[in-house]
Order: C-alpha cells, then sequence, then structure tokens
C-alpha cells in the first residue's frame, strides 16, 4: 500500500458561533493543510498520480478560502469553521474529486493545523 503525501496553506479569517470565549470574534490564522492519499496500484510512470495534480486540486480547494472570511462560504454558513469541520470539509471535496477520477485511490485522511501546536485530522471510516 503506498500513501501518497501533499500539504498546501491558506490565511483567512473566521469567528466561532456560540463560541463561549475569545474565537467568537473575528480573527485570522494561518492554516496547514495535509492530505493523505492511499492506493497499491501504480501506473506506467510508477506513481500512484503525480504529486502536481495532487496539489493543484489541493491548492484550488485553498484557494476558496485564502484571504477570505470563511464564515461567508455557502459550506461555512451551515457549519461552524471549526478545524474539524475545515477537515471534513477538504475531506469531502478531495473525495467527490477523486471517485470522478481515479478508481484506484481512495482519500485516506486529511489534517488541519490551527497553529503550530493544534490540529485536526480526519479519517475516513
Ligand atoms: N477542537 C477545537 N478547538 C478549538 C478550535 C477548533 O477549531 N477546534 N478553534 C478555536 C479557535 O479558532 C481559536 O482561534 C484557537 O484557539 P486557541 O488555541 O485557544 O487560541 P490561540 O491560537 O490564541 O492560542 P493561545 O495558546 O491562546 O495563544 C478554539 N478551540
Ligand atoms: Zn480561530
Amino acid at each position: 500500500m503506498y500513501e501518497l503525501i501533499v500539504q498546501s496553506h491558506f490565511d483567512a479569517a473566521h469567528y466561532l458561533r456560540d463560541y463561549p470565549g475569545k474565537c467568537a470574534q473575528v480573527h485570522g490564522h494561518s492554516w496547514d493543510v495535509e492530505v493523505v492519499l492511499q492506493g497499491e496500484q501504480l501506473d506506467n510512470l510508477g506513481m500512484l498520480v503525480d504529486f502536481g495534480i495532487v496539489k493543484a486540486e489541493l491548492n484550488r480547494i485553498c484557494d476558496q478560502l485564502d484571504h477570505k472570511m470563511i464564515n461567508e462560504h455557502s459550506y461555512f454558513q451551515e457549519h461552524n469553521p471549526t478545524a474539524e469541520n475545515l477537515a471534513r470539509f477538504f475531506h469531502e471535496q478531495l473525495t467527490e474529486w477523486v471517485k470522478t477520477r481515479y478508481s484506484h485511490i481512495i482519500v485516506a485522511s486529511v489534517e488541519v493545523w490551527e497553529s503550530p501546536r493544534a490540529s485536526i485530522r480526519y479519517k475516513a471510516i
């Protein structure tokens, strides 16, 4: 089993609805995102899938949030923009993308760091 890992990054603002503390106020973070894809079968180049293709898709999703107010994104009007929901958001979008293109890989996990010392990892079950 191979695991392919790519990372990306975005800067954005958010606030947590109904949060009993300072995070209920608008503030910003520099989020880091790491995606793990798993698969067994390699292509004729000996790749699970080209890093560049996965990075481009991950960057496309990050661009939906980069330098924005996350709460205004349609997904986060319904989900509080916690690291948990951000990880789920990336996982859902990447899974949709993988399913339409690659039958031999799955999105095993997405990890979102809200700071260098705090992250959430979401895994498919
Ligand atoms: N499980 C989660 N807990 C918290 C989340 C989250 O997404 N999932 N988010 C927040 C807030 O976004 C907050 O901005 C970050 O909280 P906190 O680490 O307390 O704040 P700082 O970055 O300022 O850290 P300091 O150690 O106080 O400097 C809260 N919790
Ligand atoms: Zn925050």
